[in-house]
């Protein structure tokens, strides 16, 4: 069955509206992983507009379902990550002023960059996993970089569900096809929701974790934390 890990990233866009602790983006951890997330996943960004760094470390000794890490891999990012020691973590090519993540990586053009940190990482016993996309180049090269799962970017297949669920799911099959195929784990991310979110999981094989936080933020504004994480999982099963 595929797990859900919650992303609490705009758990922690609220609180710094205030520059209180409200939300308490610890105890919002804590309590989904009660209403039965599986992982909980941050994205720490440089200009730490949500998730701050400190947020990670006071987060690593208190999450007890799977801690997952993303962030483009910066020296200060790759410190946190060996600091913090979570189960996984993902490298996501972002640029530090992007609103949001919006591709993956060229896993052919960063082979060596990418070898490079995940080899820091394995050497600390942190399983790695890096943001791609459905290109099957970019599979490959994944494998080659010795990562041990991808990530699939899903913001193509949110974008496209709508219009037309089956072509938009289709390079998705595919690609966790490939990956399977290889040896890799599949993670998938970004834009899931509860509209498209059992089709993709139906659709997609060997799916091992879905990562999922702006939707799911939202949708806890209208049915409660403990509800929406509830009405995610039944997506899933
Ligand atoms: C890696 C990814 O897909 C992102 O969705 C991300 O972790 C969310 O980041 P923001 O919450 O900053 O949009
Ligand atoms: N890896 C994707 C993630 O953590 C959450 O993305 P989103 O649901 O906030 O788009």
């Amino acid at each position: 069955m595929t797990r859900l890990s919650v992303n609490i990233n705009k758990i922690a866009t609220l609180r710094n509206a205030r520059g209180g602790n409200t939300p308490n983006v610890c105890k919002m951890a804590l309590d989904c992983e009660r209403f039965g997330a599986e992982g909980i996943t941050v994205h720490p960004r440089p200009d730490e507009r949500h998730i701050r760094y400190q947020d990670v470390m006071d987060l690593k000794d208190l999450v007890t379902t799977e801690f997952n890490i993303e962030g483009y891999p910066t020296e200060d990012f790759i410190d946190l990550v060996l600091k913090a020691k979570p189960a996984q973590v993902t490298l996501v090519p972002d640029p530090p002023e992007a609103i949001t993540s919006n591709a993956g990586w060229d896993t052919v053009a960063n082979k060596d960059f990418l070898i490079e940190v995940i080899n820091r990482f394995k050497a600390a016993n942190i399983r790695t996993s890096i943001f791609v996309d459905t290109n099957l180049k970019n599979v490959e090269g994944a494998k080659a970089t010795g990562t041990d799962r991808i990530e699939l970017y899903t913001e193509p297949f949110a974008d496209n569900y709508p219009n037309n669920p089956e072509e938009a799911v289709r390079p998705f099959a595919i690609a966790a096809e490939k990956a399977h195929k290889l040896g890799l784990g599949v993670n998938a991310g970004h834009d899931l929701s509860l509209e498209n979110l059992k089709f993709f999981n139906e659709n997609v094989p060997n799916l091992a974790e879905v990562s999922i936080g702006h939707a799911l933020v939202a949708d806890a504004l209208y049915f409660g934390m403990e509800n929406t994480v509830q009405m995610y999982l039944r997506c899933l099963k």
